[in-house]
């Protein structure tokens, strides 16, 4: 394999025949290269161009190489940046590596050297791209619709949704609260004929009984004391589209039986209005409470119930798919660092543990929650203990006892379950083919077989 063939690498030097020394060096090698005699025109280049390495002075006149580097923020850059220091400089290069140099390599150098600093690079690039595409692979293989989840029963629930999405049947969701019904909401009308209609929610809870009625159905101007115009309701502002009932259990009774008699009918009676106006929109409705123990208490008509829960959707809550948590923090933490201009953020193993251990009441949005305010508290790049809530980390400390303060669950551990999980899969998929395997996990073959050996997955 001969990937230097593409490689582009720049060189910044103020010693004319220094510069000319790696050029002729490095081509022979089979790298690209490019030369710059100083940081300022180096970030001008940098700036038009990506490179794949750089080699950079540090003490050079215009701008230095501390001054390079903080012009080109090394977070931000793919390249990988390598220092070179002359005599007496050598604090300063693993200064550069704190500002995120990757490696530094002291005056004078023989070709040797060069060669071992660049290959270790090369060696961090292919594990780089190589875990950029794990961490795809993942994505694809773990969501549907933006909905994260390994967990078997929502595996199952993807492909249920996949089903029924094209047909106009009412669904019903369960599941507590934060555990994802509105998304599944949507990921059926996203999937569905009608996504180019509306997608319309309301919160039944959320509105006074006196005015749910008009804001589903529309009034005419002067059915009641505030009605100064005409107002179009949302069953009609759906048409076309997918109307979704969130917490239905809420609904009033009088306002249940017309809404049985809406679906039934297809059709709507505006509040004030003679007329009925025909409607098509697909209903979904969802509700955290038990609607069966609701009907029993003559809060919910069993009428409606069954007329609603053609077909049932019913989501596991999280403390029941813990296998979901690492996926989901790192999910939450891609969504909100980038907001918050943070970069790479890892989590400590402890505060990982904390997260897995706690039963979670307010489920996936509570979960999203804490990641927020555990970026927002924590200060570098790392979330710790400490930048959980006071309940999470109680509950792990009242679950920390002997002999479970030492379980190893760590980022580490939670990467290589889902590592070994995907290789297992791919395996199993090309019948035990490790190249074919590899071609499906986007890895080299080499990867793959050290991969194998390192987890003990031989047999
Ligand atoms: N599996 C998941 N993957 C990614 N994000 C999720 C997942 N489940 C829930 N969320 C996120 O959690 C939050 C709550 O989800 P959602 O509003 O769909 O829950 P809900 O069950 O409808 O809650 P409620 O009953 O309180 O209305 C949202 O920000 C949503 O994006």
């Amino acid at each position: 394999m001969n990937d230097m063939a593409n490689k582009t690498i720049l060189v910044i030097d103020d010693e004319e025949n220094l510069r000319h020394m790696l050029q002729v060096m490095l081509r022979k090698k089979g790298y690209k290269v490019e030369l710059a005699s100083e940081g300022a025109e180096a970030l001008r280049l940098v700036s038009q161009k990506d490179y794949d390495f750089i080699l950079c002075d540090i003490r050079m006149p215009v701008l230095d190489g501390v001054g390079f580097l903080k012009g080109v923020d090394p977070a931000r850059t793919e390249s990988t940046i390598i220092m070179m220091s002359a005599y007496g400089t050598v604090d300063t290069a693993i200064e550069c590596m704190k500002l995120g140099a990757y490696d530094y390599i002291s005056k004078p150098f023989k070709s040797d050297e060069i060669d071992l600093v660049l290959r270790k690079a090369e060696e961090r690039e292919r594990l780089k791209s190589e875990n950029r595409l794990l961490k795809e692979e993942l994505k694809k293989e773990y969501s549907f619709a933006n909905i994260i989840s390994k967990n078997q029963r929502m595996r199952a629930i993807f492909t249920l949704v996949q089903k029924v999405c094209d047909f106009k049947t009412t669904v019903l969701i369960l599941g507590e609260s934060g555990t994802g019904k509105e998304l599944i909401a949507r990921a059926i009308h996203q999937n569905s004929n009608r996504r180019n209609g509306p997608f319309i929610a309301i919160n039944c809870a959320a509105i006074p009984e006196s005015l749910l009625e008009s804001e589903l159905f529309g009034h005419v101007k002067g059915a009641f004391t505030d009605a100064s115009t005409d107002k179009v309701g949302l069953f009609e502002q759906a048409t076309g589209g997918t109307l979704f009932l969130d917490e239905i259990g809420e609904m009033p009774l009088a306002l249940q039986v017309k809404l049985l008699r809406v679906l039934q009918d297809e059709e709507i009676r505006v509040v004030g209005g003679a007329a009925t106006k025909k409607i098509d929109v697909r209903v979904i409705s969802a509700t955290s409470k038990d609607l069966e123990k609701e009907i029993s208490e003559n809060r919910f008509r069993e009428d409606l119930y069954f007329r609603l829960n053609v077909f049932t959707i019913t989501l596991p809550p999280l403390r029941d798919r813990q296998e979901d948590i690492p996926l989901l923090i790192n999910h939450f933490i891609a969504k909100h660092s980038s907001k918050m201009a943070k970069h790479q953020v890892q989590y400590s193993s402890e505060a990982l543990r904390s997260l897995m251990d706690y039963n979670w009441p307010g489920n996936v949005r509570e979960l999203e929650n804490s990641i927020e305010r555990a970026l927002v508290v924590c200060e570098g790049a790392i979330i710790s203990l400490d930048c959980l809530p006071e309940k999470i980390r109680q509950f792990h400390a009242e679950l920390v006892v002997p002999g479970l303060a030492n379980d190893s669950l760590s980022i580490k551990y939670a990467e290589e379950v889902i590592e070994r999980d995907l290789i297992r899969r791919a395996l199993e998929r090309t019948g035990g083919n490790r190249t074919h395997a590899a071609k499906l996990l986007e890895i080299s073959h080499r990867a793959l077989l050290y991969k194998i050996k390192d987890y003990g997955m031989d047999d």
